[in-house]
């Protein structure tokens, strides 16, 4: 049975690669959800399993045990209700940025027409702030606008669910901090439910509604953040003192994942009293 006002959930999920020396355990009863048209930032430390949750939410990979449910289905294979960006943008050289935005449009079923999907893909452009580069090819653009296309492709053909797995990791400070900008725009012009993996403390809390925190491998989800920053999100709060406290919060978390810290050693003005850990 699963909770449908979730779009995303994993019930103790567990799973371990097959490698030459012997299975390696990597997630451990992991249980999350992610209510429909919110964003949970997942962090934790190097090689703790970040990147095969994204594989198991997106149907590329079954766990060995446990469930994952998008939506209120049970996920068996790979979903094209899912969108997905990721550090490197692959953009496919020999076709323009609008051919390459509306590539998910020829591998996705959807009831948009070729016309209103060109269109879109205008309008995503226009919101990511690459009005007039349509016609472009991705040598043309820098790193920071080759990611903005690669939003906009990862969402052209409105998926329930876009995961993002570091995508503004390679990017300086400066056009990270514009792309968290251009995040906030595009959800509300449209909401969506997202999933996004960083190592960016900064950028859960300007981002995400929970930060997920997993423990060391084999990681289970040891502690949930709800991020109560009030009204419209300006970077300019990322120094007011919710969110200091908020990334103190993390990073003792993160220490204790790395095993440098235990949970008694948490700093006097933490946000524990208004989280839940899901252990
Ligand atoms: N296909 C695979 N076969 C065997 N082992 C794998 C495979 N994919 C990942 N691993 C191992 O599983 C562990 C978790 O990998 P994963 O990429 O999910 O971690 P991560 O938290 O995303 O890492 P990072 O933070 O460094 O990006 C790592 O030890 C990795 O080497």
């Amino acid at each position: 049975m699963t909770n449908s006002s979730y779009m995303i959930e994993l019930r103790d999920v567990t799973h371990a690669y097959k490698t030459k020396a012997g299975p390696l355990p990597v997630l451990d009863r992991l249980d999350m959800a992610v209510p429909e048209n919110s964003f949970c930032a997942v962090v934790g430390p190097s090689g703790c399993g970040k990147s095969t949750l994204t594989r198991l939410v997106s149907g590329l990979m079954r766990p060995n045990t446990g469930e994952v449910w998008l939506h209120g289905k049970k996920v068996t294979s790979p979903r094209p209700t899912v969108g997905m960006a990721f550090q490197n943008p692959v953009l496919l050289e020999w076709r323009t940025i609008l051919q390459n935005i509306l590539l998910p449009m020829e591998i996705v079923k959807s009831p948009m027409s070729k016309a209103q999907a060109t269109e879109r893909a205008h309008h995503l452009l226009d919101l990511v702030g690459l009005t007039g580069f349509a016609e472009k090819r991705p040598s043309e653009l820098s790193g920071g606008m080759r990611q903005r296309a690669s939003l906009c492709r990862s969402i052209i053909h409105k998926p329930d669910v876009l995961i993002l797995d570091e995508p503004f990791g390679a990017l300086d400070a400066f056009t990270r901090e514009d792309l968290w900008c251009t995040m906030h725009d595009l959800r509300r012009e449209e909401p969506f439910t997202c999933l996004l993996i960083t190592h960016d403390l900064r950028e859960s809390v300007f981002l995400a509604d929970q930060v997920v925190v997993m423990s060391g491998r084999p990681a289970h989800a040891q502690f949930v953040l709800d991020v109560d920053l009030p009204g419209p999100r300006t970077l300019d709060d990322l120094y007011g003192p919710r969110a200091v406290s908020m990334l103190a919060t993390l990073r003792h978390q993160i220490q204790v994942a790395q095993g440098r810290a235990t949970e008694g050693d948490a700093p006097a003005d933490d946000h524990t009293e208004r989280t839940r850990a899901q252990a």
